[in-house]
């Protein structure tokens, strides 16, 4: 892939190294701490008092709970707030979180930057011949910060990207593995239109480490969605928010920018049983399966399984069509073979499911699917339980014509 050289404003410093920096001190310190809110509890925490830190960790529950209501994610995680039943979270996944968030704080400060909006215009060519869009100065700049933000965790041992050919080796020792689509949506960048990061991470699988590097890279990127140890999103719009699942639920938190810090504001998503909206691009209709078009045909007139007439929302983001689903719920759909299982389909299936909803390539659990390779694409429905259950019995709902749109 082409690397690019750019020149941005940046509005927040890079971050100290936290590969072997003490999980508790995290939270605790002051380079890293919000100087509002939070301040005098930080404060209070910073030095003297570092030693008592663990017991105001044990003070403030794992469901994000805080003396003043104010919850960082870092709080969140480093306190043990949604971990996997009965597991706390570990530590060296809450460092590479703090970092990736970092990462997707540039990320957000460079979409929103009025220095850079030529970026969102231009398209790099790919040298690689592969079927992939050809990216955007943009994808390969958020490509290169999250590139950066893993490498400094210390905790990645491989990188695998939509912005790049093959996975990127990192460090032999790294315990995860990360799949991400570094800035989904960015076609309509030049718009103003909500974009978004998606990420995946997974255990590396130390059975592999004696395979060539090329190999183990590529086999600890295929693995299946219901391996996941977590996934996130990050979707820059009116608000920047950032959604994760750490195995045991989905949560949101918001960008606060008098502070710089992303701060507990949705815990426990649940996505409603039933929605009344559906989310697919409908001038395809023609080009879709009789099953797909009679579901449409049937919820657009309120006769479906919800006697209720549903309404379409389209943003043509997946990022922030799956955030409006999480929170109103419905069916959010690209029934082409288009988005990607590895870094698309599987962490935001994961987050479906860890807030009670259903994800599915019209066929199969997404999950449950074994990737065979890094930039397989399929068919993608997400949403609620009972819409996307309802849509499945039509059978046939797949799109299997796809005649090379343009836009
Ligand atoms: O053209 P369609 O089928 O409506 O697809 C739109 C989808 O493609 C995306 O833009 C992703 O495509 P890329 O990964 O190629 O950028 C999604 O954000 C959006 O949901």
């Amino acid at each position: 892939m082409q690397s690019l050289t750019i020149t941005w404003y940046p509005t927040l410093i890079s971050p100290p190294r936290l590969d072997l920096y003490p999980l508790r001190q995290i939270a605790a310190s002051s380079v890293l701490s919000s100087p509002t809110a939070g301040n005098k509890r930080r404060g209070m925490t910073s030095r003297r008092e570092s030693a008592s830190l663990k017991s105001l960790a044990s003070r403030r529950t794992s469901t994000g709970d805080d003396d003043d209501g104010y919850c960082t994610l870092v709080d969140f995680a480093g306190n043990g707030g949604g971990g996997r039943e009965g597991t706390t979270v570990g530590d060296d996944l809450v460092v590479l979180l703090y970092h990736l968030q970092h990462a997707c704080k540039r990320i957000a400060s460079l979409v929103a930057s009025p220095f850079n909006s030529s970026l969102g215009k231009l398209s790099v060519n790919s040298s690689s011949g592969s079927d992939r869009d050809a990216p955007k100065p943009l994808d390969i700049v958020s490509n290169d910060i999250i590139l950066s933000s893993l490498r400094n965790s210390g905790k990645v041992a491989v990188m695998a990207s939509e912005e790049d050919d093959s996975p990127t080796w990192i460090k032999d020792d790294g315990p995860y593995v990360v799949v991400v689509d570094p800035l989904d949506g960015s076609r309509n960048i030049d718009a103003s239109i909500p974009t978004g990061t998606i990420f995946g991470i997974y255990n590396r699988l130390v059975e592999l480490d004696h395979l060539p590097v090329e190999e183990k890279a590529e086999l600890n990127s295929l693995q299946r969605g219901n391996r996941l140890v977590a996934s996130g999103y990050v979707l820059y719009s009116s608000a920047t928010i950032l959604c994760v699942s750490l195995g045991s639920g989905t949560h949101a938190f918001t960008l606060d920018h008098s502070t710089g810090e992303f701060v507990l504001t949705h815990q426990n998503i649940k996505i409603p049983t039933r929605g009344q909206i559906y989310s697919v691009n409908d001038a395809r209709y023609f080009d879709w399966p009789e099953g797909l078009r009679k579901y449409i045909d049937t919820v657009r007139q309120g006769k479906g399984q919800n006697p209720k007439k549903y309404s379409a929302r389209y943003i043509c983001s997946l990022v922030a069509d799956l955030h409006r689903t999480l929170l109103y719920g419905g069916v959010a759909m690209n029934p082409r073979d288009h988005l990607r299982l590895v870094y698309e389909g599987n962490p935001l299936a994961f987050l479906v499911e860890q807030a009670g909803g259903k994800a599915s390539d019209g066929k199969r659990e997404i999950l449950s699917i074994q990737p065979v390779k890094l930039h397989q694409r399929l068919p993608l429905f997400l949403g609620s339980v009972e819409d996307v259950a309802e849509l499945e019995s039509y059978g046939d709902v797949q799109q299997t014509v796809n005649p090379g749109y343009e836009v």
